[in-house]
């Protein structure tokens, strides 16, 4: 694995939230991925989990989860077939035996635009200062000239989804897992539906209505659960654990950590959503941050939660 120094960062968490506002608007809500819906369900753990981690809900019973998936835009209405609602987003919380909790926030891009934070919100200033009267070249084209990995993240195509439930999810960051004899293995989580993943065509997303992925989903659990695997992709050489924009390659081998089985819509999803704030650094022992960028975000969460209470 490589791990490369990271400068110390610029810019705080507030900052940060301030920015994607200042790009997406000040409503009050989540700072970006803003539309969502939440469900219940169970994870149960694979018996090859507890092969990576000593981490509780990797081995033993099954545990209740709770689940919110979201598109990506900072905007409350964006419609669900909107280029900028892709990725989408999927976070679990898994409540523990002792009442405690952990979470993994992940979204349906195996990647990110950006290193770390600084860049990020480099990023997110370039795409303010670039609306549709600005001069060209935009800030925008120059930093994408410059930056490969913002350049295929914003124009990759990343077709609109049939179902939340038939896109792979990926964790992005690096974790570092430990066994009860205490070996180290660095992971990236992946979240792969059961049912095949399907995209609409271009023709299709064009003409699906605005809510069209939470009325989908609310239909399909009322036929059965929604299953994932939930799956842990392994450093292999040169594989880079503190940098979030390179994905590492297909062939690296993957342990099945458990399966993952969503059954209800909250019934009241809105409320539920405004109450709960998803904390990527939220571990148990046995699983522990390893890409810095995860500590980061989880600051600029709390920023988010507490603007928008
Ligand atoms: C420096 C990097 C990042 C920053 C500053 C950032 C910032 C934020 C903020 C402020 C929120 C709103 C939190 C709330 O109000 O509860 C959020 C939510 C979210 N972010 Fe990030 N994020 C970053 C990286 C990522 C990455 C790498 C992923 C995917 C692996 C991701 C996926 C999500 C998802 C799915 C949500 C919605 C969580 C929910 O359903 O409550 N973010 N992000």
């Amino acid at each position: 694995q490589v791990s490369s120094p990271q400068p110390p960062l610029k810019y705080t968490p507030t900052q940060m939230v301030e920015t994607l506002h200042g790009v997406f608007g000040d409503h009050h809500a989540r700072a970006i991925h803003t539309k969502g819906i939440m469900l219940t369900g169970r994870f149960t753990p694979s018996p090859e989990a507890a092969r990576v981690s000593s981490a509780v809900h990797l081995h033993g019973a099954s545990v209740p989860i709770i689940v919110r998936f979201s598109n990506f835009v900072g905007v409350p209405d964006a419609p669900d077939n909107d280029p900028m609602s892709s990725p989408r987003g999927m976070a679990i919380r898994f409540t523990l035996p002792d009442g405690s909790s952990t979470d993994i926030v992940s979204h349906s891009f195996n990647g990110f635009p950006s290193q770390n934070a600084d860049q990020f919100r480099e990023l997110l200033q370039a795409i303010a200062a670039s609306g549709p009267d600005a001069a060209k070249p935009t800030a925008l084209d120059g930093y994408l000239a410059t930056h490969p990995a913002a350049k295929h993240f914003l124009t990759v195509a990343k077709p609109a989804p049939v179902s939340y439930a038939t896109l792979p999810y990926y964790g992005v960051n690096t974790f570092k897992f430990i066994n009860a004899s205490g070996k180290v293995t660095y992971g990236r989580y992946q979240i792969v539906p059961m049912a095949p993943a399907q995209y609409l065509t271009d023709a299709q997303a064009k003409v699906a209505a605005p809510e069209y992925l939470s009325k989908e989903i609310g239909e399909r659990v009322g036929h059965g659960p929604l299953r994932f695997r939930l799956m842990l992709q392994l450093a292999g050489k040169g594989d880079h654990i503190d940098d979030p924009s390179i994905a590492w390659p297909d062939t690296r081998p993957q342990v099945e950590l458990g399966v993952i089985a969503i059954d209800h819509l909250v019934p009241d999803s809105v409320a539920a959503e405004k109450k709960i704030v998803f904390m990527p650094n939220r571990l148990p022992k046995g699983i522990e941050v390893e890409d810095q960028m995860v500590n980061f975000r989880s600051a600029a969460y709390g920023v988010s939660f507490s603007a928008r209470q």
